[in-house]
């Protein structure tokens, strides 16, 4: 909302007719309306003769309006409103000078508009779900009583003063120039209609699929579906937003219902987890099991909504473009998944355990082996007491400080190469202008850049636009690179070949052999992300791997800047860097050193800046720790606990989209 005149006298302003900022959705009475008709005139209803309609070559609505504020006190005053792709424009017509006389609503901090009757005080409130209305009594009610139509517009508007918070504001338009009520109702049904049809143009899109959302009835507090329905629920039903809920009977009900579901693409417009990221690692999980993996990471973005204890990915999006979190993160968070906004977002494939127990899982937070999953995972038994379990706990680990001898190897990526690193540069290259190496030549997508750009050109950028080739581009480049000279690399699982790739010898009939490796690779890459990097089995390669042994306090692995709400842990990341940041704290670290190590945590102030012998930031984009058995100790990954022993991580970046707010993601 931006103002146009310095406000003198505020209780003049338009603030008058502003729902009171109210938060926590108490919808109480808005006083005031902007009536299409003066008050003095509605004993001889007016049509509204200034009302101008345009279409722009674009397909948004633009309609200008005067309506008035009756005042009992005083005379109308004439408002001027305007309606167009940017959003509502209205303009006090008063020859006053001390009053603010202009108000812009931004069109992405309007989430919807609803159209009717009089709503009473009793009606606003079925706003609850559940409540029916009983539409024709409400209209037969109206019509005796007033013909009015009334166009309610929601609009959440970041405050000026504290820029990290949303209020909820309502503009109530009041048509009644017309003798009937069915009259009116058109002209407000016009203005409902343009304010629908300038938000899709907005998104690009007008999404008529729901939103399926699964709630954790069991997350965090417990109160998951008092949350839903006194926060969420209201905002969609603004929003007009239409949506299937799944409340989670148990453990892996969210993943089974995404896995089995023959087609999520035809049927949601995207996945919405109202819950910890407990459930979000088990959507994730559960699409990354299907078939059709691919398309749905390509097509059906994913949203969370935090109802958790932890929130680290909700609370890391919130921070990255700059959105409110608290103090109502639930309905900040429902505003996010319903902007219509996506973003490329990395994933990690996990690799754990070998010789028969091998499994493999998809992660989007954090793996860690060490003292914060100690903490973490230990105190468990004390979530009734919230947060501070976690500085009990950490207070009582760092009197008997545990350390972890084992080995970590990983490949480095400097920040600015994170993109680069992994070739996602070459989504715009033509499939004719592709260069391919001879050993590799016809049968893989392997881009070059092309003769005379830049490569910089190439690179993705975070804006979150759609990069549908993205993640396939990624994994040809790094084909590149590793596979050259060998005849497959195994997957770290083992009982999968990921990827294979042709060596001169091995060639006899050029054509069949490229056909069948052809359809081997198609075959391979529908079932599960190839591989880049060796199986657990193998020993990494000392050439583009650095390995090291040694005794660690912990040794945590983050990709996002949120490891829950509170805990910035990875300041530099962001959504689609291609990046994991390994912190590394080795034994030898003195407790004061840990201990600020810990407390910085919380405000991202805990990485050394300058190198340090004992606490150690390195941006990787794969990573393998190896703990010596002779310690049993725990390892989690996103803050699920995971067997104990050898475990990898492989960035894929922008693997899948997820839903984001309006507005630039910061650099
Ligand atoms: N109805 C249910 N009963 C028991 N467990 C459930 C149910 N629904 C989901 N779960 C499981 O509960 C676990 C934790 O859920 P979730 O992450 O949503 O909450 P949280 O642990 O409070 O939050 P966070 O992970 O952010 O700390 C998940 O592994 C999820 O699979």
């Amino acid at each position: 909302m931006s103002r146009g005149k310095v406000l003198k006298n505020p209780c003049k302003s338009f603030c008058i007719i502003m729902d009171p900022c109210n938060l926590s959705l108490d919808l109480s009475d808005t006083h005031f309306v902007y009536d299409d008709t003066a008050a003095s005139a509605v004993s001889s209803p007016l049509t509204p003769t200034s009302s101008v309609t345009k279409i722009s070559p674009t397909g948004v609505i633009e309609l200008s309006e005067h309506f008035y504020i009756n005042n009992k006190q005083k005379a109308p005053i004439p408002v001027e409103l305007k309606l167009n792709g940017e959003g509502i424009y209205l303009r006090r017509e008063t020859g006053e000078v001390d009053e603010i006389n202009e108000q812009r609503i931004r069109m992405d901090d309007i989430i919807g508009s609803s159209c009717g009757p009089s709503m009473k005080k009793s009606h606003r409130v079925s706003l609850a779900p559940c409540r029916r209305i009983d539409e024709e009594s409400e209209v037969e009610q109206a019509t005796k009583k007033d013909i009015s139509a009334y166009l309610h517009i929601y609009a959440y508007i970041k405050n000026e003063k504290h820029s990290m918070r949303r209020e909820r504001t309502v503009r109530i338009l009041r048509f009644r120039s017309f003798d009937t009520y069915e009259e009116n109702l058109k002209v407000a049904e016009r203005w409902h209609h343009a304010i629908r049809i300038n938000k899709a143009a907005l998104k690009h899109e007008l999404v008529e699929k729901q939103l399926l959302i699964f709630l954790n009835p069991k997350s965090g507090s417990g109160k998951g579906r008092e949350m839903f329905h006194k926060q969420m629920a209201p905002v969609l039903k603004e929003a007009d937003v239409p949506y299937e809920l799944h409340v989670t009977a148990h453990y892996n009900f969210a993943r089974e219902y995404v896995r089995k579901h023959s087609d999520l693409l035809r049927s949601y417009s995207g996945i919405v987890v109202a819950s910890g990221d407990g459930l979000f690692f088990e959507v994730l999980n559960g699409i990354m099991e299907r078939e059709d993996w691919r398309a749905i990471t390509r097509q059906l973005p994913l949203g969370i909504v935090p109802c958790g204890s932890g929130n680290g990915l909700a609370r890391s999006i919130a921070y990255l473009y700059n959105e409110p979190y608290g103090p109502k993160p639930i309905l900040y968070a429902t505003l996010t998944c319903i902007a219509g906004k996506l973003a490329p977002m990395d994933l990690v494939r996990i690799d754990i355990g070998k010789e028969g127990k091998a499994s493999e899982m998809y992660s989007f937070l954090s793996v860690g082996w060490g003292l914060i999953v100690d903490v973490d995972i230990e105190s468990e038994h004390l979530r009734s007491i919230g947060a501070s379990r976690f500085t009990f706990w950490a207070i009582r680990r760092l009197i008997s400080l545990r350390t972890y001898k084992g080995r970590l190897s990983y490949i480095r990526c400097d920040r600015k190469d994170g993109r680069k690193a992994f070739g996602t540069r070459v989504s715009t290259v033509s499939n004719e202008e592709r260069r391919l190496p001879p050993e590799v030549q016809e049968f893989h997508d392997i881009p070059n850049t092309p003769a005379g750009a830049k490569e910089d050109d190439f690179y993705s950028t975070n804006t979150g636009t759609n990069r549908d080739d993205e993640f396939g581009d990624a994994i040809s480049l790094d084909h590149m690179s590793f596979h050259s000279n060998a005849d497959s690399w195994h997957s770290a699982v083992s009982k999968r070949t990921a990827y294979f790739s042709l060596t001169d010898q091995s060639i006899r009939s050029r054509r069949s052999v490229l056909s069948r490796l052809e359809s081997i690779n198609l075959e391979y890459e529908s079932r599960r992300p190839p591989s880049t990097i060796p199986s657990l089995d193998l020993p990494v390669p000392t050439d583009t791997w650095h390995t090291e042994e040694g005794e660690y306090v912990m040794v945590h692995a983050a990709y996002t800047t949120h490891l829950s709400a509170d805990c910035f842990f990875a300041p530099e990341s962001r959504l689609n860097d291609g990046i994991i940041y390994l912190v590394i704290v080795r034994s030898g670290v003195g407790r004061s050193q840990l201990a600020n190590f810990l407390l910085g945590m919380s405000s991202g102030t805990h990485l050394p800046k300058e190198p340090n012998k004992y606490i150690e930031v390195v941006p990787v984009r794969a990573f393998r720790i190896e703990p010596s058995p002779e310690r049993e100790g725990i390892m989690a990954v996103d803050g699920e606990r995971v067997d104990y022993g050898p475990l990898q991580g492989e960035v894929l970046p922008g693997m899948i989209k997820v839903m984001v707010p309006n507005g630039n993601a910061i650099d």
